[in-house]
C-alpha cells in the first residue's frame, strides 16, 4: 500500500492513524486527511502524526489504494458525494461509519465497488481495538490482507457477517465508554468515601487492568473469577446486592441492546434519505 486516505480526520481517525504511525505500518506523510472544515486538527494531526492534510478530493484521493470513510453517518453522504468522482475502480472503501451500509455507499457512489465495512473502538489509538469487519465480494485477497494488516496493527480483529455489524458496534465499537463510565463512577465513590483523587484514580484504573487481564488470561468464567472475590457475608457480596437491586446488570444488557438498534436506526435514517434524495431526482 502506497496511499492511504481518511475521509473525516475526527476521533475515530485519529485512533486508527496513532496505531498504524506507531507500529511503522505505513510513512505517515503517505496518510492524507480531509476534513469538512476544520483546518486546525488537520494541523494537529499533522504536528503528531506527521500525516499529510488534503485541501481537496481530488487530492487526498488520486492514486490513494484505500479511502477510509470516518465521517458520522448524518455526513456520509456529502462526504462520499463530494468524493464520488475520485474514486477509481481499484480503489478500495473502508467505512468505519455505525450503521450505514455497503449498498448505501453504493447507491451514493453509483456502482458496485469494494468496500469493507470495519467497526473499530478509540482503543485503536494504543493497539487495543477490538475491531470486527465485514468484506464485500468485491475485495481482493490483496486488499483484505492489507486491511487485516492495518487493524491488526491497532488490536485485535474478527472478521463478521455485515448484519452482525450493529450488534459489534453496540458492544465493542461503543464498548470503551461503558467501562470509562464505569470508571467515572468507581473514582467518584472512592473520593466521597475518603480517598484522595490522585489515589482513587490509581486504584481504580489498576483495578480495571487486572480484571480485564485476569478475564483474558485466565480460563475461569467471569461468573467463577467474580466467585472468587465473593465471600460469603463479605464486602463484594454486600456491593453486588446492591448492584442487583438497582438492576445494574439488567441495565448493561439493556444498555448494549440499545446502542445496536441506534446503530441499526442510524443506517436505517441513510437509508430513507437517500431513497428519498434519488425518488426526488427521478
Ligand atoms: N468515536 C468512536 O469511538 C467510534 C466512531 N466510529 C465511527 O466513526 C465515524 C467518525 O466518528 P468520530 O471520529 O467519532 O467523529 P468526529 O466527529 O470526531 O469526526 C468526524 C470528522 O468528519 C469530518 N467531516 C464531516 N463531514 C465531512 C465531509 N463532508 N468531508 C470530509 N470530512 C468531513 C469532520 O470534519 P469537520 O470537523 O471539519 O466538520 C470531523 O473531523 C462515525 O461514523 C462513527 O460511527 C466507529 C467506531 C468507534
Ligand atoms: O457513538 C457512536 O455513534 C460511535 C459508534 C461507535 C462508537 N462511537
Amino acid at each position: 500500500m502506497n496511499k492511504l486516505a481518511f475521509i473525516g480526520g475526527g476521533s475515530m481517525a485519529e485512533a486508527i492513524i496513532s496505531g498504524i504511525t506507531a507500529k511503522g505500518i505505513l510513512n505517515p506523510p503517505h496518510i492524507y486527511v480531509i476534513n469538512k472544515s476544520d483546518r486546525d486538527r488537520l494541523e494537529f494531526l499533522q504536528k503528531e502524526f506527521g500525516i499529510t492534510p488534503a485541501r481537496r478530493m481530488e487530492e487526498l484521493l488520486t492514486q490513494a489504494d484505500i479511502a477510509v470513510l470516518a465521517v458520522k453517518p448524518k455526513d456520509v453522504i456529502s462526504a462520499l458525494s463530494a468524493a464520488k468522482d475520485c474514486i477509481t475502480d481499484n480503489m478500495l472503501i473502508i467505512s468505519v461509519a455505525a450503521g450505514v451500509s455497503m449498498a448505501c455507499i453504493e447507491k451514493i457512489i453509483g456502482r458496485k465497488t469494494a468496500i469493507i465495512r470495519a467497526m473499530p473502538n478509540t482503543s485503536a489509538a494504543i493497539g487495543k481495538s477490538a475491531t470486527a469487519i465485514a468484506v464485500n465480494e468485491l475485495v481482493s485477497e490483496q486488499q483484505l490482507s492489507a486491511v487485516m494488516n492495518i487493524f491488526q496493527s491497532i488490536g485485535l480483529v474478527a472478521i463478521v457477517e455485515e448484519q452482525q455489524l450493529d450488534a459489534v458496534t453496540g458492544l465493542s465499537g461503543s464498548g470503551p465508554a461503558y467501562i470509562y463510565y464505569l470508571a467515572e463512577a468507581m473514582m467518584k465513590s472512592a473520593q466521597e468515601i475518603g480517598l484522595e483523587d490522585h489515589t482513587a484514580k490509581e486504584l481504580t484504573i489498576q483495578t480495571l487492568i487486572g480484571a480485564a487481564e485476569m478475564l483474558q488470561t485466565s480460563s475461569k468464567s467471569p461468573q467463577l473469577l467474580r466467585k472468587e472475590v465473593t465471600s460469603p457475608g463479605g464486602t463484594t457480596e454486600a456491593g453486588i446486592k446492591v448492584l442487583d437491586q438497582l438492576g445494574v446488570y439488567d441495565a448493561v444488557i439493556s444498555c448494549i441492546k440499545e446502542a445496536s438498534r441506534q446503530s441499526k436506526e442510524l443506517g436505517e435514517n441513510l437509508s430513507e434519505q437517500i431513497h428519498s434524495q434519488s425518488a426526488r431526482l427521478d
